[in-house]
């Protein structure tokens, strides 16, 4: 059965000033959605460089088109940072060659910003897709994602320091005066072995949807039109969110069997995430955007899983089966860290993972959490080499830098994780129909 997607959309309205001739392409429109027809012909070869004029809705209103769940890509903020957390994660870190220029980044970005508003409403890559560019091409589309829908897909685009001054101090993009002063790297925490090459990168991609083929298909695809001028630095896959990002949804479980995201930040707290997560300092090309920060945290299960339950619940701070604070209620009962037992010591241990990272004890500081379930093989030894892909947006870097120098002092949990990977990333503001993402950034 066709099942066409596009149905009535508004027109892009770029205002004069802002119109680029290249991006308003009707021809973006064309195509299909993978469950229904591929492309109406007169395909549109990803080379155009041109972007979707014409896609309607904004990144946080989720449509559901058929019972499948899509969320359009352009909007105020990026989608997939408050959106409702999906279950599958494949995120990417790329390096632009050596050899790139600013125009090649430029081109790249109005070409993943295309890429990226098809592929979020279930579409191929391009109208030509896998299957319509004819047999004497490579398909522009790979085709594993054919006849799958949106599955919630968002993709989210992030800036690394290293695009406005490299390592050697080189401004290749004439971008170093446009570096956000709070754009400061993190410090090095206790346990902390942090590998470089699984680390950092001018760009990142995180692809999260319902259905792993759908993210890995969105990060493949976004890799292939990169090549020439960027490649992949390092990726890292995902299962099982860790966190609820909407109180619509139930608080999932990670590795330890511990609920988490109880206390996270929601998407239904407007003045928190204004407080807390969206950019609104600094050079104005960034307001709106947020700071990702990315660090693949192994945990040793196995030692874990030999402690007693109380142990368990005395690391954390909380009850593992019903997630409650260990000061009582229920799960979002607000912790009383003040709160003594029998012996007069406080319920919740002062080392406690939750007593540690809690605002009450950071100087108000939030954060909204939005990491993965990893299993990566096991080792020599037969431990399974598996963790937590934690990621967390703050509206700048040193306030995640202070709740981990808080946790990483004496936080219980931290005898149990080992963090091999850190990158942080700035996540520029949602792009609007007819711009690409992060447009402001080289028209400042
Ligand atoms: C500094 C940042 C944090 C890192 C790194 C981190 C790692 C980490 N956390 C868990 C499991 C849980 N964390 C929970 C709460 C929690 N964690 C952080 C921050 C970091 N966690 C914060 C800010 C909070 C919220 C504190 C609060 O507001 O009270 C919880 C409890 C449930 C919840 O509120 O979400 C769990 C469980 C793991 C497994 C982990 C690294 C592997
Ligand atoms: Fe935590």
């Amino acid at each position: 059965m066709s099942d066409p997607i596009d149905s009535p959309q508004p027109e892009a309205s770029l205002s004069p000033e802002t119109a680029d001739s290249s991006l308003a392409e009707p021809e973006a429109r064309k195509g299909m959605s993978r469950r229904g027809l591929f492309g109406l012909g007169g395909g549109l070869g990803l080379a155009a460089g041109a972007i979707a004029g014409g896609f309607g809705g904004a990144a946080l209103a989720p449509k559901t088109s058929g019972g499948h769940l899509e969320y359009g890509f352009f909007g105020e903020h990026q989608a997939g940072i408050i959106t409702p957390a999906q279950d599958r994660l494949h995120f990417a870190a790329f390096d632009l060659r050596s050899d790139a220029t600013r125009d090649d980044l430029i081109a790249l970005l109005k070409e993943w910003t295309y890429a990226a508003s098809r592929l979020t409403l279930g579409l191929d890559v391009s109208a030509r897709g896998a299957f319509d560019g004819g047999p004497y091409l490579p398909p522009d589309d790979t085709g594993e994602a054919a006849g799958l829908d949106a599955a919630g897909l968002t993709i989210t685009f992030g800036f690394g320091s290293s695009l406005f001054r490299d390592a050697a101090g080189k401004d290749r993009f004439g971008l170093a005066g446009q570096l956000p002063p709070d754009f400061t790297p993190l410090p090095k925490m206790a346990n902390d072995f942090i590998s470089p090459e699984r680390s950092g990168g001018d760009l990142c991609v995180q692809a999260c949807a319902n259905d792993p083929q759908v993210a890995v298909h969105a990060i493949r695809n976004l890799t292939r039109i990169a090549f020439g001028r960027a490649t992949l630095r390092w990726s890292q896959l995902g299962f099982g969110r860790t966190s609820s990002t909407s109180s619509a949804q139930t608080t999932p479980r990670n590795l330890f069997g511990q609920k988490d995201g109880t206390r996270n930040l929601k998407a239904e707290q407007p003045e928190r995430l204004a407080e807390h997560v969206w950019i609104s300092d600094g050079p104005a090309w960034a307001r709106g955007g947020s700071y990702l920060v990315a660090r693949r945290i192994a945990m040793t299960i196995e030692v874990w899983d030999g402690l007693q339950l109380s142990e368990q619940d005395r690391v954390l701070g909380r009850d593992k089966k019903s997630g409650a604070p260990l000061s009582g209620g229920t799960e979002f009962t607000e912790p009383d860290f003040a709160k003594t037992g029998p012996t007069g010591r406080p319920l919740i241990d002062p080392r406690s993972h939750v007593a540690r990272a809690a605002p009450e004890n950071n100087g108000g500081i939030a954060m909204l959490r939005r990491g993965y379930n990893y299993v990566d093989g096991n080792d020599g030894t037969g431990r399974l080499d598996a963790g937590l892909f934690f990621i967390g947006f703050v509206k700048a870097p040193e306030r995640f830098a202070a709740v981990h120098t808080n946790m990483a002092r004496d936080d219980m949990f931290v005898e149990y994780l080992k963090t091999t990977s850190s990158s942080v990333f700035l996540v520029p503001p949602g792009a609007r129909e007819g711009q690409y993402v992060g447009q402001a950034l080289f028209e400042a």
